[in-house]
């Protein structure tokens, strides 16, 4: 099985193909708290992470603000006291790419190893 959070952004254009069905049956396993949301008539993923105090979250924003520069793929980043609600789309598509399986996978991993 490919981990996820080991891989990297491939770079999107309007071209590019969103995840199939299958593939999200395939992947989703490996980011089981992250809900498939329609947003705007497009899909995305989000998951609230749960923080003790602001601090916390705003350190993890920061964090998976640093990942998303380092992949070039962005999110939404809500920041809340005691929690940060995060979504990940790709815009040049208007849903889902492999990308965002990646980023959300990514951003667990900072939330259970940084946290
Ligand atoms: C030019 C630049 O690579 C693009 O605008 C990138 C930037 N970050 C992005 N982030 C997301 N989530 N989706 C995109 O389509 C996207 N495009």
């Amino acid at each position: 099985m490919q981990i996820l959070s080991e891989q990297t952004c491939i770079s999107c254009s309007s071209r590019s193909k969103s995840v199939t069905d299958e593939i999200i049956t395939e992947l989703k396993p490996q980011i089981p708290e992250w809900g498939i949301i329609i947003q705007d008539g497009e899909r995305r993923l989000q998951r609230t992470y749960l923080f003790s105090n602001f601090q916390k979250a705003l350190a993890f924003t920061q964090l998976v603000g640093e990942a998303a520069e380092i992949e070039g793929h962005h999110p939404s980043l809500l920041t809340e006291w005691g929690k940060v609600t995060a979504t990940w789309w790709t815009h040049a598509i208007k849903g889902l790419h492999r990308n965002d399986f990646i980023m959300a996978a990514k951003s667990d991993h900072i939330y259970t190893k940084y946290i």
